[in-house]
């Protein structure tokens, strides 16, 4: 195996999302021999932490991993250091420079640089600009920005930042997080169609009904109201995993497994969304808001009695839409979306409903349902396929059958986490798992015109915590015949 080699600059080195998911991503390289001798560290922040404090924090954030002997955390952690670095003070790169190169020279990495803006979005622009002006780049080896969600808060704010960081970085430098490309199931989701005779033939409209996708959250707000507040459902989650994904769900076969080919075939959904007025976007897409329930007798508070959330917040905790592809393939078969805080389960899942056969002369007895195909991301990872088979009998009977995959305990332990497999990306040069401007740029206008909506309605409509959303998210459906398929029951709580 090549070990990957570079001075991993960390903007954010003392913040939740570091230690929560950078830390242990590493940590797992590093297991697993991708990173070995000749990598460096440099976390930054403003708090003045010594290299030692530094690495004591490295250290608990990995130590309890199941890999983790001692020898191995202690060796691990040696490769990190701290400087104490505010991101607004072009002097402060200087000094940063310095501690680079340095460590470049000591662990002999060839000039690779890797910059991960994990800090709030509102830096990542002065961050690219100061890395610029203080020339931080390297002449020799490579030089790659990874850069956190969210990437913008509109079209032209993520517009605005695209430009800051192009006027330092090219595209082909820059490698934008949605951490969903780099969780297994998805990546699985081109395996499924593309890797299977009878899958790709069925895939279009001609065979298919419709499309559903849910990612349920049974977390509330948590810590994050500060910027959960800003956001909504609707940019944390929408704009970003939901057409990510949807666009694996419906993109043509790309020519290559590169970032190129892959990224045009997305291009292509992209374009292709079907874009709605305002008056559509009202119609087609219901946005609201968690409200107290007591689950099991535990009371769980409502969105806005949140740590940090405003009494009268207008912010929605739970989206659901319908989409819809101005594509000769895809057109006239609904995709339809829903995503939320405080619902009944923890869930990622999708579930593409086929036409019914018609007409089945066999279905005189029982009931001829479609088939069905659900791909479970998260918790449980595997696939389903409801199919017609004969109840056992003398009666020719139809009976709808499941064939059923899960991925056991084991395998789901042993494969990597998002944070790991994107980072070995970005260390590879390999853009495939990473979003592109002009999907972005796509997406955004797409949503902005729903927010516009959404901003014109003065009421927030709301739902109970523990429940799967609003009535109107299942009228949503219902106006087409339809109705979601997922629909849990047993209440899951949060920790
Ligand atoms: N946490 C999570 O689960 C997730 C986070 N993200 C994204 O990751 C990014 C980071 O989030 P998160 O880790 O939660 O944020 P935190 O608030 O936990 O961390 C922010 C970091 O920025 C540093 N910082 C703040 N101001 C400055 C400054 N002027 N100069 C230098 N450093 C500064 C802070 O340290 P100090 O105060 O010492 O300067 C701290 O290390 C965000 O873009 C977020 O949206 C994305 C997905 C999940
Ligand atoms: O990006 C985000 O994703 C998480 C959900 O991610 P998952 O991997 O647990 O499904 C969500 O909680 C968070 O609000 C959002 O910013």
């Amino acid at each position: 195996m090549d070990e990957k080699k570079a001075v991993i600059i960390l903007f954010g080195g003392s913040g939740d999302l570091a230690k929560r998911k950078l830390y242990p991503a590493l940590f797992q390289l590093f297991n697993r021999g991708e990173l070995q001798d000749h990598f460096a560290v440099i976390g930054t922040a403003r708090r003045p932490w010594s290299d030692d404090y530094y690495q004591e924090i490295v250290t608990a954030a990995v130590t309890n991993l199941p890999q983790a002997t001692p020898k191995k955390v202690a060796a691990f952690a040696s490769h990190f250091y701290y400087q104490s670095h505010d991101v607004t003070d072009a002097e402060h790169y200087v000094t940063l420079k310095t501690l680079a190169q340095k460590l470049d020279d000591k662990y002999g990495v060839g000039g690779n640089r890797l910059y991960y803006m994990a800090m709030a979005p509102n830096f990542f622009g002065t961050i690219a600009s100061h890395l610029k002006s203080e020339k931080l780049l390297t002449d020799d080896g490579f030089n790659r920005l990874v850069i956190e969600k969210p990437f913008g808060h509109d079209y032209e704010s993520a517009k605005t930042l695209n430009d800051s960081i192009s006027a330092t970085f090219n595209e082909d430098q820059i490698y934008r997080i949605d951490h969903y490309l780099g969780k297994e199931m998805i990546q699985a989701l081109l395996a499924l169609r593309f890797g299977n005779q009878f899958f790709e033939p069925v895939w279009s409209n001609k065979y298919i009904d419709n499309i559903q996708v849910t990612l349920a959250e049974v977390v509330g707000v948590e810590e994050r109201a500060g910027y959960y507040e800003t956001a909504g459902a609707l940019r944390d989650m929408v704009q970003n995993h939901i057409m990510q994904l949807l666009a694996y769900l419906t993109m043509k076969k790309p020519t290559a497994f590169t970032a190129d080919a892959v990224h045009a075939a997305k291009d292509e959904v992209f374009n292709a969304l079907h874009p709605y007025t305002v008056a559509e976007a009202s119609a087609n897409f219901i946005r609201a808001q968690y409200t107290e329930a007591t689950i099991d007798g535990k009371t769980v508070p409502g969105y806005r009695q949140e740590d940090g959330v405003a009494p009268d917040s207008m912010t929605e905790t739970f989206v659901a839409g319908k989409l819809q592809l101005d594509m000769p393939e895809w057109r006239g078969v609904p995709i339809y979306v829903r995503t939320g805080k405080r619902l009944t389960q923890k869930s990622t899942q999708v579930t593409i409903t086929f036409k019914p056969t018609a007409p089945n002369i066999f279905a005189a007895n029982g009931e001829n349902k479609p088939n069905q195909l659900t791909i479970y991301v998260e918790p449980k990872e595997g696939y389903s396929l409801q199919i017609n088979g004969k109840n056992m009998g003398q009666e020719f009977e139809l009976e709808n059958e499941t064939l059923s995959f899960t991925h056991d305990d084991k395998s789901v332990n042993k494969a990597p986490e998002a944070y790991e497999r994107l980072l070995l990306d970005a260390l590879s040069g390999n853009q495939t798992n990473f979003t592109h401007w002009t999907e972005l740029a796509q997406t955004w206008q797409f949503v902005d015109v729903i927010r516009k909506a959404w901003d014109q309605m003065p009421n927030m409509p709301t739902y109970a915590a523990g429940t799967m959303g609003p009535v109107a998210a299942a009228a949503l459906l219902e106006a087409d015949g339809h109705h979601w398929v997922f629909q849990p029951t047993k209440i899951e709580l949060a920790d």
